[in-house]
């Protein structure tokens, strides 16, 4: 198993927002998270990626224990995640955008800027060409030298995807990548994230399009109110009472269908 987390739990004050979830990600496929509004999925995914301290349980990275390491050191093992487009800078071009993902990996310091070194150098130019080469998997060269804020929602989301991709990670974590795109742009996302697979990436991602999840997702955990209630391929989790349960009365699956 490339990701192996045991027993996490992270509570809030009063609130236990992710209940003693035990959880494996298997290299090369596409797991997903799904649960309805505030069910903890993105507390889960933060403390995976070292955003959030778990108040207890463990997180193993292939075979190396991640549970208390900072989001930056987890970054550099090859653990990637998106964010909502809000956080791109949006006065910033995509290119740039893509160029501040990168220096994640690479290494000159203080010293290095004030002195150009030829390490520094080096690092730019590879900088950039990886910046262009993630550009380019993801489709958006021609918009490399555009401002985020001029972009479509789409075209955010591509670009949010390029960042992740910018720093060469093992595994992806998506969160929300088709939120407020239209279905024809869903599709076209759904076929970027099999891309990412078929080089070698392990995706796993939260998602409310429930259809998208359906033909994308090897397996699918679900979360409500912070535990896992389902666990299993789609098919398994159509059928699960559980689930129904979970998400009848809610409106989430109406609007999904
Ligand atoms: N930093 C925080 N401080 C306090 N409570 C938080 C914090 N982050 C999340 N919560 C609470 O934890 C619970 C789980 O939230 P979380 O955002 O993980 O759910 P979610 O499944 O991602 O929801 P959504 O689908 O709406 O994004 C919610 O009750 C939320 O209010």
């Amino acid at each position: 198993m490339l990701v192996q987390v045991k027993g996490l739990t992270k509570t809030f004050g009063g609130l236990t927002a992710v209940n003693s979830v035990d959880f494996e990600i298997e290299k090369g496929k596409v797991t997903a998270i799904i649960g309805p509004n505030g069910a903890g999925k993105s507390t889960f995914f933060n403390l995976i990626s070292g955003f959030h301290q778990p108040s207890s349980g463990s997180v193993m990275f292939d075979s190396t224990d991640i549970t208390s390491l900072k989001a930056h050191q987890i970054a550099k093992l090859g653990i990637a995640r998106t964010f909502q487009t809000t956080h791109l800078f949006e006065q910033s071009t995509v290119l740039d955008n893509v160029l501040i993902g990168h220096r994640l990996r690479t290494s000159s310091g203080l010293f290095d800027a004030i002195f150009r070194t030829s390490r520094l150098k080096r690092e730019e130019k590879e900088s950039l060409e990886k910046a262009h080469e993630v550009l380019e998997f993801v489709g958006l060269t021609n918009l490399a030298d555009k401002h985020v804020s001029e972009i479509s929602q789409e075209e955010m989301k591509r670009t949010a995807f390029a960042l992740a991709l910018a720093t060469d990670p093992t595994i992806v974590f998506l969160d929300e990548p088709a939120a407020g795109v239209n279905p024809e742009e869903t599709d076209g996302l759904a076929e970027l994230i099999k891309k990412m697979v078929s080089k070698g990436i392990t995706v796993c991602l939260i998602e409310h399009k429930m259809q998208m999840i359906m033909n994308l997702a090897d397996k699918i955990m679900v979360l409500n109110y912070g535990q896992k209630i389902a666990e299993g391929t789609p098919e398994e989790i159509k059928k699960n009472p559980a689930v129904i349960e979970a998400y009848l009365g809610g409106e989430a699956v109406a609007q999904a269908y």
